[in-house]
């Protein structure tokens, strides 16, 4: 039995290729910001409230219309087939069992539409990496409408592919025979997936004329960007540094959120991802002004080392790790939760 985010992650070592235990695992350059993240959760305390009488705690929130279960969502992550034969398919019927959103990267390695058939009743949402050619974007577009996603995840922070030591070192540059990005299909080939630094706000805009779905936009970690998103009608901000992969030494999520909310002033929810590996961790978030988090690797361990069932596992730990440290914090509800609640103890 697997008692801990740790001891998943271990076991998913164990039985993944290296390589690709590499590619999920590691960051950008010296993998400062890797590191961060989780350290930063680390560093701060959670102060706790005593004798409120309470019951057990509620723990859904509601997220552009949609309920999700727990304040925990699955961040958009590539390629699950390397992880388990099953891939997306198995992540979303995880998702669905625990009643959270799951956000499908757009290199995922099942389409879509596919990954929503998989898991009837599953809330999915599609990333997307605005492609320069727009009209392969508005088809990306219409196959996440098409398999009833509820919002678009623009992932801002990737005008490059981020250098991960790791993998250059590895010599990981394919998926292996038999996989690819499911989504890229275009006739009868398969496009890379463009990473492009002329990606501007321009593009933005002329995505939200295309769809009506509510677009998230990821990545952001400038406070100025924030406001800017919220002038380009974006319907919620995700704080995100990719879990270090992308810029290294861009700060640690949770240490870029009290910015973000600030900036953003209760006009739109705000997620966050990077590092989360504990319920403790979610608490902090939530009380510094995230509406929920997003966990990426933690889900792709719990697939690699038990398929849908450790995908499974790894929710159902963190939910009860919620659970009890908003029961041990003396809160009903994980809207309760307050910025007095943390403290950096020096
Ligand atoms: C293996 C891997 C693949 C990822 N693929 C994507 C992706 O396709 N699109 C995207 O927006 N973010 C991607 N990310 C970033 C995640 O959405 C998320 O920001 C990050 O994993 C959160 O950090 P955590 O792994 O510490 O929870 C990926 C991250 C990992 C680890
Ligand atoms: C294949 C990439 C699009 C996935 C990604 O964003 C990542 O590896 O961080």
């Amino acid at each position: 039995m697997r008692f801990t985010l740790r001891e998943v992650e271990a076991a998913a070592r164990e039985r993944l290729d290296p390589v690709h235990y590499d590619y999920f695992a590691g960051g950008a350059g010296d993998e400062v910001t890797l590191r961060a993240n989780e350290a930063a959760f680390e560093r701060l305390a959670l102060l706790p409230h005593v004798l409120r009488g309470t019951a057990k705690p509620e723990l859904g929130v509601t997220l552009l219309g949609g309920r999700a279960s727990m304040p925990v969502l699955i961040a958009p992550t590539a390629f699950h087939r390397l992880a388990d034969p099953e891939g997306e398919r198995a992540t979303a019927r995880a998702a669905a069992a625990a009643e959270t959103i799951m956000m499908v990267s757009m290199a995922s390695t099942v389409a879509v539409g596919d990954v929503a058939a998989a898991a009837p009743g599953a809330r999915l949402w599609f990333q997307l990496f605005i492609q320069p050619d727009m009209a392969f974007t508005e088809a990306l577009v219409r196959r996440a409408e098409a398999a009833g996603c509820g919002a678009l995840v623009v992932t801002a922070d990737s005008p490059v592919f981020g250098t991960r030591g790791r993998d250059e070192r590895n010599g990981f540059r394919d998926l292996p025979d038999g996989l690819c990005c499911e989504n890229m299909r275009d006739g009868d080939r398969v496009r890379e997936i463009a990473f492009s630094p002329a990606v501007s706000w321009e593009h933005l805009d002329r995505l939200r004329e295309i769809t009506s779905l509510p677009v998230v936009l990821k990545g952001v970690l400038h406070p100025a960007d924030a406001r800017a998103a919220l002038d380009h009608g974006v319907s919620a901000l995700f704080v995100s540094n990719h879990g270090g992969r992308q810029l290294d030494t861009a700060p640690a999520a949770v240490d870029a959120l009290p910015e973000i909310v600030d900036a953003v002033g209760g006009a739109v929810p705000v997620l966050l991802d990077g590092g989360v590996r504990r319920g403790t961790d979610v608490l902090k978030a939530l009380a510094l002004g995230a509406d929920a988090v997003a966990v990426g690797r933690p889900v792709v361990w719990g697939l690699a080392a038990d398929g849908e069932r450790g995908a499974r596992r790894v929710l159902g730990l963190l939910r009860a790790e919620v659970e009890e440290a908003l029961t041990l914090c003396g809160l009903a509800s994980v809207r309760d939760l307050e910025p007095g609640m943390v403290r950096r103890p020096w």
